[in-house]
């Protein structure tokens, strides 16, 4: 008699766990089943939070950050578009709000979509994708800036990674020239304790110094008082990061960069901080840097039926 044998254990294909997208108040939050999270305020399609699977959180948002769409949100990552900083007199941009009105609009979800981690070990990603375009903005907005134009802003949320990627088109018959940054405030421990690497001998504009030009010496940057420098006609194969001073230079963090050859690096420092109403508290400038990908330097010039892309992946260190 044969021994009836024990069946063995079929391979089924288990699918992976799957991300969850809730959409509530005006905030779209979006979890990996591994515990990574990103929250982005509809104002702005600012990501006001993005956490790791430890629940760390990656970047500032001040305590006094104004969420109601009143003005533009103070943390995250606001989006800079279609001018960086005060607008130029001289240039089609001149009746906007300093750096546009892309953080200053309520931007709507088109949709949301998943993709498997290629090993099969992780969870996988998702990516929501956000637009705005010349319909949605406000009539102030229209007249000061009159051109037809779509964005679609993508957040790729993934185990280790968060990408955030923006798409310009020209839909009009004229063309028009804008400038474009994310400006990323990361959450730090302690300022004193970080180093960015990846700028020496790149040249840079010094907001606090009327502008004037330089030539970076440091091959790690220390931040010692207040900051804001646009260093421009970066490699885009070289990421910039942040590292950590007493570790030996060992990165905290990467960001990499398509199409984005400027990078602007900004803190405010103590009597800045203070002086932000939107600020708090007033000693967070110790917890936060900006590192901003752009495209500030001149002007891109967009011709009808034309599509600009760029785009960040900020890698933490885990
Ligand atoms: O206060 P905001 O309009 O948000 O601007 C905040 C900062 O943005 C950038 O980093 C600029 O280089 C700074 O000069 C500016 O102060």
């Amino acid at each position: 008699m044969e021994r009836s044998k024990k069946p063995s254990a079929i391979p089924v294909s288990s699918p992976l766990p799957q991300p969850t997208v809730t959409v509530e108040d005006k905030k779209v939050i979006a979890s990996l089943a591994s515990g990574e999270s990103v929250t982005v305020n509809l104002f702005g399609a600012t990501v006001v939070s993005w956490k790791l699977a430890n629940g760390a959180e990656q970047l500032f948002l001040s305590e006094k950050a104004v969420l109601d769409g009143s003005k533009p949100i103070r943390g995250g990552i606001p989006l800079v578009f279609p001018v960086f900083g005060p607008p130029p007199k001289d240039h089609a941009t001149s009746s906007l709000p300093q750096h546009g009105f892309a953080r200053n609009s309520y931007w709507e979800l088109l949709g949301k979509s998943t993709s498997e981690a290629s090993d099969r070990q992780g969870d996988n990603s998702v990516k929501l994708d956000f637009g705005l375009s010349t319909s949605m903005l406000s009539d102030a907005f229209k007249g000061a800036w009159p051109y037809d134009f779509g964005l679609v802003y993508s957040v790729t949320l993934s185990k280790g990674s968060l990408e955030t990627s923006l798409q310009i088109q020209n839909k009009g018959d004229k063309s028009f020239e804008f400038q474009t940054l994310l400006h990323t405030y990361f959450r730090i421990d302690d300022i004193t304790g970080i180093r960015i690497l990846n700028l020496e001998s790149k040249s840079y504009t010094d907001k606090t110094r009327d502008g004037a030009t330089f030539t970076e010496s440091s091959p790690a940057i220390a931040i010692t008082q207040e900051t804001d420098r646009v260093y421009q006609s970066l490699d885009p194969a070289v990421p910039i990061i942040v590292a950590s001073a007493a570790d030996n230079h060992s990165p905290i963090l990467t960001v990499s960069r398509e199409g984005l050859n400027d990078v602007v690096v900004w803190n405010p420092w103590i009597e800045k901080a203070k002086a932000m109403g939107d600020f708090a508290p007033d000693d967070g400038y110790k917890n936060m840097l900006c590192i901003e990908a752009g495209s500030v330097i001149g002007w891109q010039a967009l011709e009808p039926g034309e599509t600009w892309e760029g785009g960040q992946t900020i890698r933490p260190k885990i």
